[in-house]
């Protein structure tokens, strides 16, 4: 493990090494302005008024303006502009097609609350502005919290899914609009999880961090997501990505490596060649401000006015969201619980809890909560006092931090949590009386807050033992277990998970070269191009690049979009198409050569041949020695019997181990054994080559390649006829030879469209990428006409300068 203390600090642009050329920006990314737009009922003026939640967020944003040498530029979306009644509730939703003037004249007033700091708001057009929260709200939000959402046909998920894709969109349009080489891009959770790959996919070269400021659960359950793939593959644009907690950071890792087949280790994540650093980075409070504002003598009154009327009770006290993952519901059993086991506290002990309306939970959970309380209430009360004090409202910040310190007990039981800021400000609030927390360990902030009192809240037993053992807690043992976590919280601020999640982000940019991006394919340039060509050629790689990597290879068989582009290509006389790839003839004939007789075919990495049109095979590699074979043969054995799910797959020349089956941790493991067992033993021995693929390990002759066959059917053109469009698509570390054969001729070099079926991160010497054989498809598909150019390319939303969605 890296000594992470030891880091040079970055504080602030200065602190950046010049290789590095940082502009001194950073573009700090959110769903939401820290500010909600809004008019009051018979008023016709905007006005803004602070957001609820995301405090820790939002003040990150606040110290970045007010305290270091950055310069920020918040970008948000502006969120649903609304009507209120004079009390601030909801009455209804505004159309957001607000004139230009005004649009200026709102920025200016957002940017006037927030001490001048720049913003760059988002303005998404349309009725119904919800739906642009849809699908992170119920169906991303659901998952990383571990809800079984109910089965459905998915019509309505794909338009929440659309909504979703077009909401990144907007806020990469407006990013570009303002982004200068050198900012950092600091991008904040699961409504953008698209963002930093479609950024990177435009600036390859840009500094790029991802938060997940909400739990990530096990791969188990990410995968229950139907985008699972877009998603994942979404973050990991970015160079960093941060959680809350050491068990998210390992979830997400896993999540990669079992959904995407990406290599890994604890900290880093490897897409053939870019390292994604993932990194445990909890966030924190702003201390200082806290504390000011909670040892105002408002508050004082307030704390007294509240103990004034519990004068002879121990209070314990709670503030949550009323969702389906802060516990309440575990709460009012335990606190019930603790009622019952020690009688001696009733009448004796309150509990005072607030809670919020959530998107999530609804009306079920209200009801559960009013039926336990007044359950609660009802056998333990009496005519003049209730043990259960529930307040379902929103409450003034200054009534909030009355209630956190005039606590003699704090109580976080939620089931599935982020990072709960409520028990870093109730620490910050006890300040002098110490009293103690006790917290759920399913909170992220269980792995930060190691002193407090831990319970698990599905235990009603072990939370009332907890509260019993909490209220008869020492001074001594009170105050020695507050100056720890005292500490904890005014060390770990919101300003120093800044400098840490700058610092980071730095070190892997330093680690790690970057200069390996490949950018998108241009479909547009590749279109024109291969229309006024006379004479074209295609290279095609098969797996992972016709068809998607599955589990079992003898599944991999083209889909009828594959066999109707490919003959729609090779009826035009003017192309000549060959498949190059590591199958076997009889796999490469069966699903290919006798479907279509005029595709080239080359099997077994070039150790087999048969060209366009004709019927027999020639076989390159006749007299080549082959007692090799045996040799590997034992190995591979060895470890099949020693890895499960594993296979082996013989060719004829070629022989190759899968572990596609396995665990993926324990099969990347034993494939690692594997291949420096060979290494030592048969390829000194032999002249083979040994070979990494996607879950396998290939050996063939050394003497051929991909790259051979490339070079032999482009010198089979006569001097100068050689074919003016190239394009030669392949996704594994064998593609490369194809891909360096023909940039390095240099009649052709014009010519060629050398693509990597991948990331654009992936280390490659191809000049362009495609993120999947799907993409592929629809590149054949717009050349052959049978796919349009909107629908062929990333699709983009139109933003005006503005920052509004005009379509
Ligand atoms: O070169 P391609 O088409 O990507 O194929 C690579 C390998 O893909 C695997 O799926 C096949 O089982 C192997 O036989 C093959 O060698």
């Amino acid at each position: 493990m890296e000594d992470r203390a030891n880091y040079p600090k970055v504080y602030g642009p200065s602190d950046i090494p010049s290789d590095l050329k940082a502009s001194g920006r950073i573009i700090n990314v959110t769903v939401n302005l820290p500010y909600q737009i809004y008019k009051t009922e018979n008023d016709d003026a905007w006005k803004v008024r602070q957001r609820r939640g995301n405090a820790a967020l939002f003040s990150s944003n606040e110290y970045l303006n007010k305290e270091t040498e950055w310069e920020s530029i918040l970008v948000a979306w502006t969120g649903e502009l609304q009507t209120l009644d004079n009390n601030g509730n909801f009455v209804g939703e505004i159309d957001s097609n607000v004139s230009e003037e005004e649009k200026t004249r709102i920025t200016g007033m957002v940017e006037t609350e927030l001490g001048g700091a720049k913003v760059a708001p988002i303005w998404l057009a349309g009725k119904n502005q919800k739906k642009w929260r849809s699908y992170s709200e119920n169906i991303i939000w659901q998952t990383l919290h571990y809800i079984q959402r109910e089965a459905s046909d998915g019509r309505q998920e794909k338009q929440w899914w659309y909504n979703y894709v077009k909401l990144n969109e907007a806020y990469s349009d407006m990013i570009c609009s303002i982004y200068r080489p050198g900012d950092i891009i600091w991008v904040h959770d699961y409504y953008l999880m698209l963002l930093p790959q479609i950024l990177r996919m435009k600036y390859s070269e840009a500094y790029i961090a991802f938060f997940i400021h909400t739990p990530f659960p096990s791969s188990e359950y990410f995968r229950c997501l139907s985008k699972r793939k877009e998603l994942l593959e979404g973050i990991l644009g970015a160079n960093l990505v941060g959680t809350q907690s050491y068990a998210y950071t390992r979830h997400f890792i896993s999540a990669c490596t079992r959904l995407l087949g990406v290599q890994s280790t604890p900290t880093y994540i490897s897409t053939n060649g870019a390292h994604v650093s993932v990194d445990t980075l909890p966030i924190g409070i702003n201390t200082k401000l806290v504390e000011k504002l909670a040892f105002e003598p408002s508050i004082a009154e307030k704390v007294q006015a509240i103990r004034d009327l519990y004068p002879d009770k121990k209070i314990i006290v709670g503030r949550d969201r009323l969702d389906n993952v802060r516990g309440v519901i575990q709460k009012l059993h335990g606190f019930e619980t603790f009622l019952s086991m020690y009688p001696e506290w009733q009448q004796k002990v309150v509990l005072i809890q607030v809670t919020a309306s959530s998107y999530s939970g609804g009306s079920k959970i209200e009801r559960k909560t009013s039926e336990l309380v007044a359950h609660i209430n009802g056998s333990y009360g009496q005519l003049h006092f209730s043990p259960v004090h529930h307040y379902p409202r929103h409450i003034a910040r200054d009534e909030y931090l009355a209630l956190l310190s005039v606590a003699d007990l704090g109580l976080i039981t939620s089931v599935r949590d982020g990072m709960n800021t409520t028990c870093l400000e109730y620490v910050v609030c006890q300040k002098n009386n110490h009293s103690p927390i006790i917290l759920s360990e399913f909170s992220g902030t269980a792995g930060s807050l190691t002193d407090a009192v831990q319970v698990n809240p599905w235990d009603s037993v072990g939370v009332a033992q907890a509260i019993n053992e909490c209220l008869l807690m020492s001074d001594e043992r009170k105050t020695e277990m507050h100056n720890k976590l005292y500490k904890h919280v005014t060390t770990n601020t919101v300003q120093s998970w800044v400098v840490d999640n700058m610092t980071r982000l730095v070190r892997n940019l330093q680690r790690h070269d970057h200069s390996h991006i490949t950018p998108g394919l241009d479909r547009s340039l590749a279109l024109s191009k291969y229309k006024s060509a006379k004479d074209r050629l295609f290279l095609f790689d098969y797996d992972g690049t016709l068809t998607p990597i599955v589990n079992d290879p003898s599944a991999a068989i083209p889909s009828a979009k594959l066999v109707r582009y490919l003959k729609l290509l090779s009826e035009d006389p003017k192309n000549v198409i060959w498949i190059i790839s590591g199958r076997d003839e009889a796999f490469l004939e069966k699903w290919i050569g006798e479907v279509n007789e005029n595709i080239g075919l080359s099997a077994e990495h070039g150790c087999f041949m048969k060209g366009v049109g004709q019927e027999t095979w020639e076989n390159l590699a006749e007299k080549t020695d082959m007692s090799w074979q045996n040799d590997v043969l034992d190995v591979f054995n060895y470890y099949t019997e020693r890895t499960q799910g594993s296979h082996v797959e013989r060719k004829r020349i070629a022989l190759t181990w899968h572990y596609r089956r396995a665990d993926p941790e324990f099969g990347a493991f034993q494939a690692l054994e594997l291949r420096s067992h060979l290494e030592q033993t048969v390829a000194k021995k032999y002249d083979v080559e040994v070979m990494t693929g996607k879950a396998n390990i290939e050996v063939r002759p050394k003497f051929l390649n991909k790259g051979e066959i490339v070079k032999t059917l482009v010198n089979e053109y006569p001097e100068g006829k050689k074919p003016e469009f190239i394009f030669c698509v392949g996704d594994d570390k064998t593609d490369e030879d194809m891909f360096m054969a023909i940039k390095n001729i240099p009649e052709i070099a014009d010519h060629v469209f050398p693509v990597v079926v991948g990331l654009s991160s992936k280390m490659t010497t191809a000049n362009w990428h495609l993120i999947d054989p799907a993409n592929v498809l629809d590149t054949l598909g717009l050349l052959v006409g049978a796919v349009d150019i909107s629908e062929a390319g990333s699709g983009s939303v139109d933003i005006n300068s503005e920052g509004s969605v005009t379509n």
